[in-house]
Order: C-alpha cells, then structure tokens, then sequence
C-alpha cells in the first residue's frame, strides 16, 4: 500500500458553493483529511481568525513567499493574492496523511503541473441560472461583478478536461457524499496497482 497521502483538489467557478461544501466536507465527524491553510492578503472578515480560516498577510509579506518559493500555487482574486503553502502540502503527504485544497481555477491547473496525481474534483452549478441565484444570494457582488463572474464561470465550466471527477453541487450533503466516495475510491484504486506490481514481483 502507498504510504504517501493523496492531493485532494476541490475547484469550479466563483458562487458554485466550493466554500460550503468544504466547511461541510469537514464538519463530518469522520473527516480523514487535513485542510490546506491558505494564505490571503484579503481582510479578515467578522468571526474569521488568523490561522483557522487563513493565514492573513501583508501584501509585501505576500509577495515576499512568492518570491522565496514558498507557494505551491498563488492568484489573484478580486484585487486579493491567495496562495497555498507549499511545505505544510508536502509534509503532510509525505506523512501518509491526505491534503484537501479549496482553491479557485487558476491555481488548481498550477497544481495540476506540479502534482499530475493529484485527485482533482470540479464543483459544478446544477445550471447557470442556479450559479447566478447563489452569486445573487450571497449578496456579496455588485451587478456588474455579477455578469463578470457569470462569463468567467461560462468560460470555465467550458475548460473541465483537465479534472478527474465533476460532481454536481445540487445539494451540499450529497455533494460530500460524493467527494467521500471518490476518495475512497482513489485509495482503492492505488492500492490495487501496488498490489499488482508485488504480484508480478512475486512471480518472478
Ligand atoms: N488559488 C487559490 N485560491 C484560493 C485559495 N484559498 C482560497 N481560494 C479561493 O479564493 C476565492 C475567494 O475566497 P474568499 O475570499 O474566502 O471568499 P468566498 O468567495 O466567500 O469563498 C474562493 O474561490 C476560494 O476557493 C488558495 O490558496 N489559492
Ligand atoms: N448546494 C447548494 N444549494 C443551495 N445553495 C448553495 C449550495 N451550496 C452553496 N450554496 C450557497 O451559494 C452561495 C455561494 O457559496 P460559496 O460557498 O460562497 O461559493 P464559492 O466558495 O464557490 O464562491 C452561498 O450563499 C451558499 O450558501
């Protein structure tokens, strides 16, 4: 069995609900993952605290990780920087354990370069319409953010090949059943090509 911890990549387009299904992907009392801290130059919002929801950064700070190759992967959104960090990923893998990243688009194809097996998973919106209601919703953007968002999304939902799985957020408990599921079947599915390969071994 492989002793190393699988890359667990959660992405799709801005409102799907990624920030949602993660908070509930983790409030299962049997959550077998480890949640990947970001790092933010956004402002903490209300009830949010320094090393639980981010790790919040100076733009100067920021740009200094970047600099010292301290980011597996970084973007800009909304005028903000988000990055993960890249020891804290490594480590924990190389501990056996899995590592869950909530992150948008354009740092999930970064990881995709530099971690090829990872798992990565596309949130995908029941439809347009449902996407617009739940950036609507949320109350948090403008109209004219809101058509962004929308061509952005449009654009995106286009560019899903490079993801393993799509799973559908029509409900966000089924949607974490679903994640659940492909997880353990990722772990199957490793084991039984290591499994195979000592066969062969064994064989000769
Ligand atoms: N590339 C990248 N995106 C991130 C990271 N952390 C969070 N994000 C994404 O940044 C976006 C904004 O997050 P946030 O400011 O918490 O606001 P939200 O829109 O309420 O989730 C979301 O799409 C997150 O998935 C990260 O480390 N890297
Ligand atoms: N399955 C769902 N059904 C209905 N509303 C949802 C669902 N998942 C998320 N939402 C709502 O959609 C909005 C956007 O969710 P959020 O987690 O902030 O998205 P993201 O992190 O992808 O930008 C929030 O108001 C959230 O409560």
């Amino acid at each position: 069995m492989s002793d190393k911890g699988i890359l667990i990549v959660l992405s799709g387009p801005s409102g799907v609900g990624k920030g949602t299904v993660r908070k509930a992907v983790f409030s299962r009392p049997d959550a077998k993952f480890e949640y990947s801290i970001s790092m933010t130059t956004r402002k903490p919002r209300e009830g949010e605290v320094d090393g639980v929801d981010y790790f919040f950064k100076s733009k100067e700070e920021f740009e200094k990780l970047i600099e010292e190759g301290k980011l597996l992967e970084y973007a800009q959104y909304v005028g903000n920087y988000y990055g993960t960090p890249v020891d804290y990923v490594k480590e924990t893998l190389e501990a056996g354990k899995d590592v869950f990243l909530e992150i948008e688009v354009q740092g999930a194809k970064q990881v995709r370069d530099k971690f090829p097996d990872g798992l990565f998973i596309f949130l995908m919106p029941p439809s347009l319409d449902e996407l617009r209601n739940r950036i609507v919703g949320r109350g948090t953007e403008s109209v004219d953010l809101i058509h962004n968002r929308m061509e952005a999304a449009r654009k995106e939902i286009e560019l899903t090949s490079m993801y393993d799985y799509i799973v559908v957020n029509d409900d966000v408990e089924r949607a974490v059943d679903k994640i659940n599921a492909i997880v353990q079947a990722e772990h199957c599915r490793s084991e039984r090509v290591i499994d195979k390969y000592i066969e062969m071994l064994e064989v000769k």
